[in-house]
């Protein structure tokens, strides 16, 4: 064995068939990845078995739980110039072409995450075969990452499971099961992973694959055989993209340009479109803006990691949209046994409800069978007493925003569960110290604030109070997770982060509204400016009931900024709800909406269009920005990377702008702070906040990297 091979990711072994089996390992680490000594790796193998005279290779992992996850994130990020990145795309491409001629079949035995450069690494294969365990997932998710599959993914998968199948994975990054990958033709064959390698090497003994044809049904076969019919195609892919991402991210026009180039050109040529467009990508600042959301988060899967007591028995007060959302994340996603109490059966029916129209919907698409849904359904009930309380491990309430009622809520729960049974509340505005206030188990109250719709909203925000035990807080962080959640644990006052940073926002928006700017145009610039709906649908969509409850608490506790306009309350009192009531600052048709006219009236505005699109959004979002730095400074977020993921995840801030505290560093304080103090000549809540104020006097930033190259 040679140096290089003692340090290859690559264990190379013969069998008595002359078959080698090669155990991809990266030494020290959970997952494989594809770091910088991969390719010189893998050649060495290919050349390793050309010389061996071997009869065929199957690679299969050294790992239990995963295949390979992609190429290295980090190695990308040292990619310095375009030049690097474009290297290690086509040093990829050359090294599997190779593995492509080898004169040999080559299998990939797959069991766990195969996603990105470890599924293109298995497409360069001549077999694949996947193992059926729950955790096996094949995908090229590089468009998550703001990237394009830079390792002949683009070229090969549309190959195998045809153009409008590659572009429809490669565009969401969507992570697909063997069973789905097998019926599109992406695996040969899955088994259970106790026997994998034996069915690999089977099918290393089948010589090599002649020629592969994507398994289309007539009508595609049609579209994407013939010059017009693939027009079609990528037109309408276009067309959705532009929709979609508002034109704010290159990523998913270059996978298009690819994949079309591997359907029309030669294929030397749909490399490197392929390779070009990978190495702008990785320079991209969306790129780099969406792989810092990546380490971020997993960065926060370390924290609040302690061992803790499971959560198996939950409670959730109030059969409501928010109750029933989380009965189903914690029923369906953290696999728990759910109570839902209502005073009313209309609740508790309504919440069952919520969750098999969830799982109906899958198992019609076929991710879930018919048994599986009954056994997820079996582990929700209801009732509109205490009965059965006394095992809860957590009760969750989701009632209005009222203290007293919160109040008494704690006390039925101290009476009727046990001394371990922990109180969590999803208020979305009061501070938590005042729901424990008369508790007899102060420690066992916390904050556990969702987003709706519950089981769509990544992020929850908990919210310890000052005497909340460390433990409680483990076991809720760790329930979070297991419902899929990303939590952010946040500072108790009024508003947390989320609803703080959001109120000043929506109100300037209502100020915009009410200064004469149309309903429509307002929703539309902070649309352009990358949010997923505007401010105004988004009143609509949380009630502007909810968000009129809400405001009086904010003002009370955090000041006269967070007021709400006084004409709100005639919306209110005309039955104006938002989307619930059929008519909010819209009206309601089935899916369409269409601005209320008569609310200008209503309110008593004459339309005054004055601001163009930008300048109604910078307002809007600059006084985000503001709080978010106050946020900071009250300790409220432990960290500008909480208060990034928390506004990315909660509120849907563009995360091609890497969350508020990103694009206040890519502004600059400076710039920002006198951008407030003009706007603060006419309204004084925009006044800069201080500690934004100083940093820009200290020409400071809130991540270091911006500070120290300003
Ligand atoms: C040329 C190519 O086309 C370009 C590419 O391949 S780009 C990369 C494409 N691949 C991806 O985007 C997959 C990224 N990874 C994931 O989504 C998730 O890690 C996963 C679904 C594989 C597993 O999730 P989970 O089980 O929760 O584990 P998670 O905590 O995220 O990861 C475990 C460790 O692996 C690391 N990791 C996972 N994938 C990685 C990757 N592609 N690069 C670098 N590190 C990675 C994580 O940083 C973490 O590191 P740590 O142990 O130091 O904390």
């Amino acid at each position: 064995m040679t140096a290089e091979q003692a340090n290859s990711v690559f264990d190379f072994k013969v069998n008595d068939d002359n078959i080698a089996i090669v155990t991809i390992d990266v030494a020290g680490e959970k997952m494989n990845t594809l770091r910088d000594s991969f390719v010189d790796d893998l050649n060495a193998v290919i050349k390793q078995g050309v010389e061996q005279n071997i009869k065929g290779m199957v690679f299969i992992s050294g790992k239990p739980d995963n295949f390979i996850a992609g190429a290295d994130i980090k190695m990308l990020d040292n990619a310095k110039t375009r030049d690097d990145a474009l290297y290690l795309s086509q040093t990829c491409h050359s090294v599997f072409a190779d593995l492509v001629k080898l004169p040999f079949p080559t299998v990939a035995a797959m069991n766990g995450a195969t996603l990105g450069g470890g599924l293109e690494f298995a497409l360069a294969c001549d077999y694949r075969v996947a193992s059926d365990a729950s955790n096996t997932k094949l995908g090229l998710p590089e468009v998550q990452l703001g990237l394009l599959p830079g390792g002949g993914g683009t070229q090969r998968l549309p190959k195998l499971v045809g153009i409008q199948k590659a572009l429809e994975w490669t565009l969401t990054g969507k992570q697909v099961r063997p069973k789905q990958a097998k019926k599109a033709g992406l695996v040969d064959d899955v088994v259970p992973n106790s026997v994998l390698l034996d069915v690999a090497l089977k099918f290393a003994v089948k010589g090599k694959r002649k020629s592969i044809k994507p398994k289309l049904g007539k009508v595609s076969q049609m579209l994407e055989s013939n010059p017009f019919g693939r027009n079609i195609i990528f037109k309408k892919a276009t067309e959705n993209v532009e929709k979609k991402t508002g034109g704010h991210y290159p990523a998913p026009f270059a996978i298009i340009k690819a994949i079309r180039a591997a359907a029309e050109m030669a294929p030397a040529k749909g490399y490197e479109i392929e390779a070009q467009g990978f190495a702008d990508l990785v320079m991209s600042k969306e790129s780099k803006a969406l792989r810092g959301i990546f380490f971020a988060t997993t960065e926060m899967k370390k924290e609040w990691n302690e061992q803790s007591q499971p959560t198996e028995n939950v409670a959730v007060l109030g059969g409501g949209l928010m109750g029933a959302g989380i009965a189903h994340v914690s029923a369906c996603k953290a696999g728990a046994r759910v109570r839902v109490k209502d005073i009313a059966q209309k609740g508790i029916s309504g919440a069952l409800n919520y969750s098999f129209k969830i799982l109906n919907k899958k198992q019609k698409r076929r991710i879930l069978s018919k048994a599986e849904l009954q056994l997820q359904m079996a582990r929700i009930t209801g009732g509109t007493d205490y009965a059965g309380f006394e095992n809860t491990d957590i009760a969750i309430e989701a009632v209005f925003e009222d203290l007293k009622l919160k109040q008494s809520m704690v006390a039925d729960i101290e009476e009727n569960c046990n001394e371990n049974t922990i109180f969590a509340s999803n208020t979305s505005s009061l501070p938590i110290g005042q729901i424990a206030e008369n508790a007899a188990r102060p420690e066992n109250v916390i904050g556990l604030h969702y987003f709706s719709p519950v089981e769509k909203m990544p992020l929850v925000e908990i919210i310890p109070h000052e005497t909340t035990a460390k433990e409680t807080i483990a076991r809720v962080v760790n329930f979070a997770r297991k419902q899929g959640k990303t939590p952010i644990v946040v500072k108790d006052k009024a508003g947390f982060y989320v609803n703080r940073i959001l109120a000043p926002y929506v109100n300037e928006a209502a100020n915009l509204l009410l200064a004469g700017e149309p309903i429509e145009k307002i929703d539309e610039a902070l649309v352009e400016f990358g949010f997923p709906v505007g401010p105004m649908t988004l009143l609509d969509e949380v009630g502007i009931d909810i968000g009129s409850k809400i405001a009086p608490i904010l003002e009370k506790e955090l000041g006269e900024r967070f007021k709400a306009p006084d004409a709100f309350s005639r919306l209110i009192d005309a039955g104006r709800l938002g989307r619930k009531s059929g008519r909010g600052f819209f009206v309601y048709d089935k899916k369409d909406k269409k601005v209320d006219e008569s609310i200008y009236d209503l309110l008593g505005i004459s339309k005054n269009p004055r601001l163009n699109k930008e300048e109604i959004a910078e307002r809007c979002v600059s006084q985000m920005l503001n709080e978010a730095a106050r946020c900071l400074d009250e300790g409220i977020i432990a960290s500008a990377r909480d208060g990034d993921i928390g506004a990315i995840f909660g509120i849907g801030f563009p995360p091609f702008l890497g969350g508020p505290f990103s694009y206040m560093d890519s502004l600059g304080a400076g710039h920002l702070a006198s951008r407030l103090a003009t706007f603060a000549e006419q309204n004084k809540h925009f006044t800069p906040c201080e500690p934004l104020v100083a940093m820009a006097e200290a020409k400071e930033a809130f991540y270091t990297e911006q500070a120290s190259a300003s």
